[in-house]
């Protein structure tokens, strides 16, 4: 499944027509021109979609390597923030592509992180039915996560990612340099994700990570391939096994549940996506123990990981009918029964069916009575 010629690794993520590579090389993003220039017949128009932060710092490289391999190039450039991946920014990329033009066989690519990934994809999901895209990363959340498996999503103000599509990208392109011009506290956030992959599925990869986090946040770079490389592998996997999430793929949402109703209550403003994972993390771990599915000292174990790494470890103060209302708008629940991800330990994760609100409100007061 995997290919490595000096520092490039690229994994195929097999789904059928649906196929594509991951290619991971320190400074290969002058080269995405080339790159797609294999991928299309005959390079013609595309578009490039980005934000106000990062068109400032990579356009101008993604743009002329494009324009050397012979595509015509235009652009859409978005606001910055969490609280832009709504049907408002949705809005302004149609109006780009109807403006362009752009053909059913025109590509639009995804030049920033999960925000901008996940708006990109949803549109060249719907744009005429479908146009092909690719996604080019630029925060370690996206590399280690979001660019691939076609889950492409906006928010709703009742819910996260609620409007949304699985679309799979023709191409994930991915340049651990970039992330020398990422804030310290999107390199935390991202590397949160990456943690995830030990605690669901890699017990060896999450003892590896608590020992490593740190040279990450350096941004030491073979630090950083190991840990781009291994999380690519193992959301591979999982996408492979289950695109659309019917089963396993669900398991990908560990601290989900508990992140996005974080995330909606503070109105996508407070926290990244990545701290409310990491506290909704603890807050499932927690709950995993107080139902007897894991032992003593997991909670613990991962809340020494995430605050040696300076993530975020306090639970805010909602009450427990809010958390369990915002929690109610999650994709996972079946008709009204909420479902979690719990651990039965690390790298041992699996979706609970049956836990009641009464263990919720349980699991809130105990955050009370610290
Ligand atoms: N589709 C999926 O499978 C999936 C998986 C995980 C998360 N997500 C989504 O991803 C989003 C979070 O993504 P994110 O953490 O990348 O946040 P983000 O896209 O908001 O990017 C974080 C910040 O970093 C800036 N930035 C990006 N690249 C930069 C660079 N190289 N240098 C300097 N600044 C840069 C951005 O402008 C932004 O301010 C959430 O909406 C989440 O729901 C989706
Ligand atoms: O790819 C997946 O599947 C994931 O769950 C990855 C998550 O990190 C990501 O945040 C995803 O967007 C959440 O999915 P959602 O279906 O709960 O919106
Ligand atoms: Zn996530």
């Amino acid at each position: 499944m995997s290919e490595t010629v000096d520092n490039t690794k690229i994994y195929r993520v097999e789904l059928g027509v649906r196929s594509y590579d991951i290619h991971i090389e320190p400074d290969c993003l002058g080269r995405l021109g080339e790159a797609m220039a294999k991928l299309f017949a005959a390079p013609t128009r595309c578009m490039v979609i980005s934000n106000v932060t990062i068109a400032p710092l990579y356009m101008d490289v993604v743009r002329s390597s494009l324009e050397q391999a012979g595509w015509q190039v235009s652009e859409c450039i978005l606001a910055d923030g969490e609280r832009y991946k709504t049907m408002e920014s949705f809005g302004l990329i149609m109006d780009a592509l109807m403006q362009s033009k752009l053909s059913r066989n025109e590509p639009v690519i995804a030049l920033g992180g999960g925000v901008v990934g996940d708006m990109t994809g949803f549109a060249a999901s719907c744009y005429r039915r479908g146009i092909p895209f690719i996604q080019v990363p630029t925060t370690v959340l996206a590399q280690v996560d979001s660019s691939v498996g076609g889950k492409t999503a906006i928010n709703h103000p009742h819910g996260k990612n609620m409007i949304g599509a699985f679309y799979q990208p023709k191409l994930v392109w991915i340049d651990p340099k970039v992330l020398n011009t990422l804030e310290l506290r999107e390199i935390r956030a991202g590397i949160a994700e990456a943690i995830k992959y030990g605690l669901i599925r890699d017990a060896g990869f999450f003892e590896w990570m608590q020992k490593s986090a740190k040279a990450a946040l350096d941004l030491n770079a073979d630090v950083l391939g190991q840990m781009i490389h291994t999380s690519c592998r193992h959301k591979a996997e999982v996408v492979m096994a289950d695109e659309t999430e019917q089963g396993q793929r669900a398991l990908l949402n560990l601290g989900h549940t508990f992140g996005h109703a974080i995330e909606s209550m503070t109105h996508y403003s407070t926290y990244l996506h990545g701290e409310g994972v990491a506290i909704g993390t603890l807050m499932a771990a927690r709950l995993s123990e107080q139902l007897g599915h894991a032992p003593a000292g997991t909670e613990d174990a991962i809340r020494g990981c995430y605050k040696h790494v300076g993530l975020p470890v306090e639970v805010p103060g909602f009450s427990a009918e809010q958390w369990l209302d915002a929690m109610g708008h999650d994709k996972k629940n079946v008709g009204s029964r909420i479902r979690y991800i719990l651990l039965r330990g690390i790298g041992d994760a699996f979706l609970a069916e049956d836990v009641s609100p009464d263990a919720i409100n349980q699991l809130i007061d105990s955050y009370r009575k610290v």
